[in-house]
């Protein structure tokens, strides 16, 4: 069945990193998960929407449910989500109660590629990440740790930095 027409000034895109379809207001450039209902809005203020951009950092284990169960640590990640989430849980702990920092320990045992920068994974807008991680990551204010969350990659704990 053909796709219904979207409203004006709106255009369908596929994330390369989700698989998953997102709309681009053609005007600002934003984008949004959900299907619009109306024409976009052509003005540049987001009215207080959040931030159009944030940059953080990552801390990912993943588990044998894990989209990819394989990283630059492990080839062939067998933990259990459970034992993700202790882990995670642990790691979080130390960071709270400064036992280590939270670039020592992804730099050590996140099994992103992103451990190489101490988990940092740049600036990104609204779009581009699994939509869990996404939703987590816009919440924070800057220097904020975030709870464990779940996205397919795995569970992470995300940190704001700008
Ligand atoms: O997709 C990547 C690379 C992410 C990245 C972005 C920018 C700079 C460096 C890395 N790595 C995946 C694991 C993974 N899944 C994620 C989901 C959300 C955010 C970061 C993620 N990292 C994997 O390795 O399976």
């Amino acid at each position: 069945m053909a796709d219904e027409e979207l409203p004006a000034g709106w255009e369908k895109r596929l994330s390369r990193s989700t698989g998953q379809h997102y709309y681009l207001n053609v005007y600002t450039k934003e984008s949004q998960w959900d299907r619009p209902d109306k024409p976009a809005d052509p003005s540049g203020n987001n009215k207080g929407d959040g931030p159009e951009e944030v940059q953080c950092s990552h801390l990912l284990v993943k588990h044998s449910g894990s989209r990819r169960p394989s990283s630059w640590r492990e080839e062939n990640i067998t933990r259990s989500k459970e034992e993700a989430l202790e882990l995670i849980k642990s790691y979080r702990e130390q960071i709270v109660s400064g036992k280590a920092t939270f670039a020592d320990l992804a730099s050590k045992y996140s099994d992103c590629s992103s451990a190489k920068r101490g988990g940092d994974l740049g600036p990104f807008s609204r779009g581009t990440m699994q939509k869990p991680f996404e939703q987590a990551a816009f919440a924070l204010k800057v220097g904020e740790l975030s709870s464990p969350v779940h996205t397919d990659s795995g569970i992470h704990i995300i940190q704001r930095t700008a």
